[in-house]
């Protein structure tokens, strides 16, 4: 069927009772398939997933639309059964509703909780965290080293110590707790695409499941609260986000935005949840593509080198004038923006955008991953070429919108700040002490890049590779 208002978006034709859910999960990832239904219907493109409408924007032009001059009519997000689960009622940042709570937690994550000072004060924690990966890759000299686990652990490592201080003794349950979790919420919810059938909520298995694993999380994260509560910060420790939170909410106590403690520990799972894989997953796609573009990893390894050679080791202090190296990262978060969609928004209102009438209450996907390979605006826009961006000003601030992996606008993603030296340091440390093989005789082409299902497009199969140590 064909839905009888006229004016919305192109689109393909519905089936009834599923909509268009068979052409965005049939052969390839629905950042795919959509960029493929977009080369049809248009950049501003209308369907319907069970009886939710969406439109899903797939240019640079419709994007700045909707998060630059409609943001307002766009920054809600959608009231989703898994995230509503795992975000304490969307009471934390990601998946609040736009009102005035989102706006009291937004500033003080961007004041206080990731500020450039305070991820300033993390950097003994992330030379520490990844001088042990360097310690623990050079172990493996001459063998296989799976570097998708060791890079994941240490992102974890780097968020949990500024978030908890120090190695928590609930550490690997949380992990496992957490992995879980981002899995889950990964996954298409039957129950958030027919929110009409009130009973697929309340009877779902899946939804008691869910209650369960966050009851796990809960628990540790409460524990670790306490914990802080009952012992004093011994002098000079720098604070972690626990403290940052708890004097927050004590100089804040009889304030109408009182944080509770759901309140802390709702932000404290969404800085894991948005920080860990998307760190790790850039560092391990940056990886990938430059085993893949062997003359890229010899002038990063050059720059690297050359910086750091006086030295004789890798620091924060002279990360900057790594140039080359942040225009490979630049590179890897065009080809590989790790929530390759953005996350989903929702319209607060009525709303015209190019012409077509937007409904109230349609999920918008911005298909970022899309526009970072459009041709009309990138040359060989297919390959891996840093040097597009040496001497370009594009840049990932959300102001420039055929490039978007953070996002833009209101909801635009707080934590680049925090990322970026995550990001940096590894790559630099990994360049740095050592040169790279591909296990058994494969050819550097060979390297799979197929990317896995779910919010964050990580890589499919685990990155393994053989590290030579660097003489120095
Ligand atoms: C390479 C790393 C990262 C990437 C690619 C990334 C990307 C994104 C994207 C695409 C969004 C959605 C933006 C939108 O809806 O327009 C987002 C939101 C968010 N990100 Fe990140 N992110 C990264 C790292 C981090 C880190 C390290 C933190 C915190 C420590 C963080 C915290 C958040 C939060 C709290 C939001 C929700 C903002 C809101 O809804 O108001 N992110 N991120």
């Amino acid at each position: 069927s064909k839905t009888s208002n006229t004016n919305l978006p192109p689109g393909p034709w519905t089936l009834p009772f599923i909509g268009n859910i068979h052409q965005i999960i049939s052969s390839s990832l629905p950042h795919h398939s959509l960029k493929n239904l977009a080369q049809k219907y248009g950049p501003l493109m209308f369907l319907k997933l069970g009886e939710v409408p969406y439109i899903i924007v797939s240019s640079p032009e419709i994007a700045k639309d909707i998060m630059k001059t409609h943001d307002l009519s766009f920054c809600d997000r959608p009231n989703l059964m898994t995230f509503t689960i795992f975000s304490y009622n969307a009471t934390d940042i990601i998946f609040s509703a736009f009102d005035e709570h989102w706006r009291q937690l937004r500033k003080m994550c961007v004041m206080e909780l990731l500020s450039v000072k305070r991820v300033q004060s993390f950097r003994s924690i992330r030379e520490e965290e990844v001088l042990d990966l360097v310690k623990s890759i050079t172990a493996s000299e001459g063998s296989v080293v799976n570097l998708s686990h060791k890079v994941f652990e240490m992102t974890f490592g780097i968020t949990a110590r500024a978030a908890f201080g120090k190695r928590s003794k609930h550490q690997e349950a949380f992990r496992s707790a957490l992995d879980e979790m981002l899995t889950l919420m990964g996954g298409f919810c039957i129950a958030d695409l027919y929110p009409s059938i009130k009973i697929l909520q309340k009877m779902s298995t899946v939804k008691k499941k869910y209650q369960k694993l966050h009851n796990e999380i809960d628990m540790i994260m409460q524990d670790i609260i306490d914990e802080h509560q009952s012992i004093q910060r011994e002098p000079g420790r720098d604070e972690d986000i626990v403290d940052a939170l708890l004097k927050i909410q004590h100089e804040n106590e009889h304030s109408q935005h009182r944080i509770t403690d759901v309140t802390m520990k709702s932000i404290i799972l969404d800085i894991f949840a948005a920080a860990t894989d998307t760190s790790s997953g850039t560092v391990l796609w940056g990886m990938s593509e430059m085993v893949k573009n062997p003359k890229v990893m010899e002038e990063a390894q050059d720059e690297v080198r050359r910086v750091f050679d006086k030295k004789g080791y890798v620091d924060e202090t002279e990360l900057h004038k790594l140039t080359y190296l942040k225009s490979v990262i630049k590179e890897t978060l065009r080809l590989h923006p790790m929530i390759p969609m953005l996350l989903p928004r929702e319209s607060r209102e009525r709303c015209k955008i190019n012409g077509y009438e937007i409904p109230a209450k349609t999920r918008v996907l911005v298909n970022a991953w899309a526009i970072g390979r459009d041709p009309k605006y990138w040359v060989e826009a297919e390959s891996f070429k840093p040097e597009r961006f040496v001497n370009n000003t594009t840049d990932f601030k959300g102001t420039d919108f055929e490039f978007i992996p953070f996002g833009a606008g209101r909801r635009m993603c707080p934590g680049i700040a925090f990322a970026l030296p995550n990001v940096e340091l590894p790559l630099a440390q990994l360049l740095y002490h050592f040169d790279w093989k591909l296990p058994n005789d494969m050819k550097n082409e060979e390297l799979d890049m197929t990317e896995s299902f779910g919010i964050t497009a990580e890589r499919k199969d685990d990155l393994c590779l053989i590290p030579i140590v660097r003489c120095l």
